[in-house]
């Protein structure tokens, strides 16, 4: 038996279809146009291209995208005045800083000036909180990505136990608050987890974000389990090219798990369409329309 490989980028088109068309309707009935603002510093190949797809998917969805680029030397108070600005500008309904920033800025400050209203990424310390209060909020994108991929092919999450392999703030923290609010049994591995294969073995659904290629092997899957990939990571390819993997050895996992998510074309798409849904969402809040249940 092989897993079902639950296809990131056919899921992810069908939400934006469906955010372009709640946008249409937005337009229509209320004048209202959803606006996302992206901030970059400096000049990081991978971001461009994230950045890139952003803005892509902003115009197909509908809404105005506004691109900012600034230098890799820019100071913390000029971003600062940047984002005060985007937080006045009532044609912006969403406001996302490209993470990492370069060493002279402190991304809690930056992520802190934030109008937690506008803050499509869920990381403003409001909407963190409101999240682990059980309260609505802006939820980040890739750790809802996780979960709306998750249910696709298991709809109640309720009971299994979940393993997150990660704890960053922008994916397993919260995908670990997403799982507990799911009603699953939560795990949180880290670097200094004791025995990490034996902990994935009784994994029923196990979400890896860590960031090392192809660290959980096809053995560290309990047979039927869900796998969620949320990892990338750029390594050699054939011919001196660069190819992305994941965090799990898709190969081997593959042989093993009930579903799983392929890197590329997993979380990665789901999590744009996340974002796509976030600024909608936060343009129908600042605007005292209810927002569409997708
Ligand atoms: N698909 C998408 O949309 C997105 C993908 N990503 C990708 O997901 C991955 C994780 O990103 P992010 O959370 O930002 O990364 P971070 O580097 O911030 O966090 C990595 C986490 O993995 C843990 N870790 C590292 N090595 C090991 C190990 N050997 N065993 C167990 N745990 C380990 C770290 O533990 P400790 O805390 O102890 O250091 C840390 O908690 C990256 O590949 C990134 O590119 C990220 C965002 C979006
Ligand atoms: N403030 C902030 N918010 C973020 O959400 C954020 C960030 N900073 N910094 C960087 C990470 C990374 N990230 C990805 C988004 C989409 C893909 C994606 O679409 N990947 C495709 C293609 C990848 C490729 O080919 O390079 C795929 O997996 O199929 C990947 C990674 C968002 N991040």
């Amino acid at each position: 038996m092989t897993a079902t490989i639950i296809d990131g980028k056919t899921i992810a088109a069908e939400l934006r279809g469906k955010v372009a068309f709640e946008v249409a309707q937005l337009k229509r009935e209320h004048g209202v146009t959803p606006g996302l603002a992206v901030v970059l510093v400096g000049q990081n190949a991978a971001s461009e291209v994230y950045v890139r797809s952003k803005s892509k998917a902003v115009v197909e969805a509908g809404m105005t995208p506004s691109d900012h680029k600034l230098p890799e030397t820019v100071s913390e108070a000029e971003l600062l005045a940047l984002i005060d600005k985007l937080n006045k500008n009532k044609a912006v309904s969403g406001i996302l800083v490209q993470l990492p920033l370069p060493p002279q800025i402190d991304p809690q400050k930056v992520i802190a000036a934030i109008d937690p209203a506008k803050d499509v990424d869920g990381f403003h310390p409001v909407n963190v909180g409101r999240l682990s209060l059980g309260l609505p909020a802006l939820v980040p994108c890739t750790p809802s990505g996780c979960i709306m991929l998750a249910k696709m092919v298991w709809p109640s999450l309720a009971g299994l136990d979940a393993l997150v392999i990660g704890r960053s703030n922008i994916v397993g923290k919260p995908v670990a608050q997403l799982l507990l609010a799911e009603n699953a049994t939560v795990t949180v591995a880290h670097s200094k987890t004791k025995d990490l294969p034996a902990l994935a073995r009784r994994a029923d659904l196990l979400i890896a974000a860590i960031g090392k290629a192809e660290l959980v092997r096809g053995d560290w899957v309990k047979p039927g389990a869900i796998v969620i990939d949320v990892g990338i990571n750029r390594v050699a390819g054939d011919g001196g090219k660069s190819r992305i993997v994941g965090d799990v050895a898709f190969d081997e996992a593959v042989k093993v798990a009930g579903a799983i998510t392929p890197v590329p074309g997993g979380v990665g798409p789901m999590t744009i369409a996340c974002l796509m849904l976030n600024t909608l969402r936060a343009a129908c809040a600042q605007n005292g329309v209810k927002a569409p249940r997708l």
